[in-house]
């Protein structure tokens, strides 16, 4: 794999928690690399390191070994400073939680991270995100006059806004409605068939996971198991032989 077929790479990464005999292995020594242009959906049972994984991968939160490389930045070679400039030009967020500020407007909020990197949005770019994912009549209202269908949208805008070279989602949906999870996943997915955007996301759903083009499988902090081309079907019925494996 070379590096302009990688957003992410990711060797041996291994993260531990606690010490003794409370410690909890959260990434037993995972290898992964996320192409670009390519949707992956991460499942796993509750407590299989997704989320750290995630958190590593994104520079949230630091490996003990192991190596990160964004678009081809080391993380490790990163100071603080360069580290939050590169999470904020190179990796979108989308959580659970839709994470707007209550004070903002929708389009404020989509302009926040540009905003505080001091740099001037491109309104071409958020126009077009803003149009695929009808908010256009939306942008003057705050977070509590949104369904939180639309406010999950404008988070989505806000992650894609400045073309990152990943978008980490962490249960998009969890909190979100079947149509409007539905809205959302198709949105994820026509950004990266027709935006060339890269996506990778933990999800518990078998439906969401359909969506990606291929579903990593995590058990006990290591990836178990790869599966392209995922339905719903497949999935679930892949998730129930883990289990059962895993009893
Ligand atoms: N800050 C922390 N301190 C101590 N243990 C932690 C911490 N964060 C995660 N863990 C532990 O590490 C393991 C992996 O957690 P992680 O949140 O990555 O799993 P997950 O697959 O995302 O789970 P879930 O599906 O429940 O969100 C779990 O056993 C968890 O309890």
């Amino acid at each position: 794999m070379t590096e302009e077929t990688a957003a992410v790479r990711a060797s041996g990464l291994k993260k531990r928690y606690g010490s003794g005999d409370a410690a909890v292995i959260a990434l037993a020594g995972v290898d992964v690399t996320f192409r670009r242009q390519r949707f992956t959906a991460i499942m796993g049972p509750s407590g299989s390191g997704k989320s750290t994984l995630m958190h590593c991968v994104a520079g949230l939160d630091k490996p003990d070994e192991g190596e990160v490389w964004i678009g081809g930045t080391r993380l490790a070679g990163l100071n603080d400073d360069q580290l939050t400039d590169l999470r904020r030009e190179k990796v979108g967020f989308l959580f659970q939680t839709y994470n707007l500020l209550p004070t903002l407007t929708a389009l404020e909020n989509i302009t926040l991270p540009f905003d505080l990197a001091g740099k001037k949005a491109d309104m071409r770019v958020i126009d077009a995100i803003v149009d695929a994912l009808g908010l256009g009549d939306r942008l003057d209202h705050r977070p509590t006059q949104l369904s939180g269908g639309q406010q999950q949208r404008v988070a989505c805008a806000r992650a894609l806004a400045a073309e990152p070279e990943v978008v980490i989602a962490d249960e998009p949906t969890g909190a979100l409605d079947s149509n409007s999870s539905d809205e959302l996943l198709g949105y994820l997915r026509r950004s990266v068939d027709e935006m060339g955007q890269t996506v990778v996301m933990v999800t518990h759903e078998p439906s969401a996971a359909a969506y990606a083009d291929r579903v990593l499988f995590l058990a006990d902090g290591s990836i178990v198991d790869e599966m392209p081309a995922p339905t719903a079907d497949s999935v679930l019925d892949q998730m129930k032989a883990l289990e059962k494996v895993g009893r």
